[in-house]
């Protein structure tokens, strides 16, 4: 795998910084600096102890770790986090506890995300009065079928509308 140089600053040298867990692993690891206890459907924004100063033309990606969400429910809200290159601060992540019924206990140190560096592109938007035609047109939202259907009732109760509930 081909390598960028990213300057980091550790904020809290005591916690370990993003490290590749194995060679090929498409992200580093990042930790949270505090304990934290997530309730069902509870989210929460940590800190990772470190700053990095990405070069031009590269993002950030905060993704979450696939062990943790099937374990135990455990994602990040705004998956994947954006990190932007001009972006000087502490790395943080907003953890989101999807279990509906346990908590999730987690404490300094613990590996709760993970970072995929990647090149960005910046579009040049160019506006003209008609787009070419495709064959998928403006066909989305399960346009080609395969998707699943509400359970009998569900339309009832708001369950899958999307709607969620303001805190
Ligand atoms: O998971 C994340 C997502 C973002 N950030 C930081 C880095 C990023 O460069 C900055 C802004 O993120 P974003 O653009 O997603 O948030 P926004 O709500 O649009 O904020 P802003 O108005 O500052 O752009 O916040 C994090 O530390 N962790
Ligand atoms: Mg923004």
């Amino acid at each position: 795998m081909s390598s960028v140089q990213v300057l980091l600053q550790r904020l809290d040298p005591e916690v370990p910084p993003p490290a590749y867990a194995r060679p090929g692993d498409a992200g580093a690891d990042l930790v949270t600096t505090s304990d934290i206890v997530l309730g069902p459907g509870e989210r929460g924004v940590v800190g990772t102890g470190v700053a990095i100063a990405l070069p031009a033309g590269y993002a950030g990606f905060v993704h979450p770790r696939s062990g943790l969400a099937a374990r135990v429910g455990l994602s990040v809200v705004n998956t994947p986090g954006t990190i932007d290159s001009g972006y000087r601060g502490e790395i943080k992540v907003c953890l989101v506890n999807h279990d509906p019924r346990e908590k999730i206990v987690l404490a300094r140190g613990d590996r709760i995300a993970q970072l995929v560096v990647q090149r960005v592109e910046h579009a040049e938007f160019v506006e003209v009065a008609e787009l070419e035609t495709t064959e998928r047109g403006a066909g989305g939202y399960g346009s080609t079928g395969g998707h699943a259907t509400l359970a009998p009732g569900a339309g009832d109760t708001g369950a899958g509308t999307g709607e969620g509930t303001e805190r």
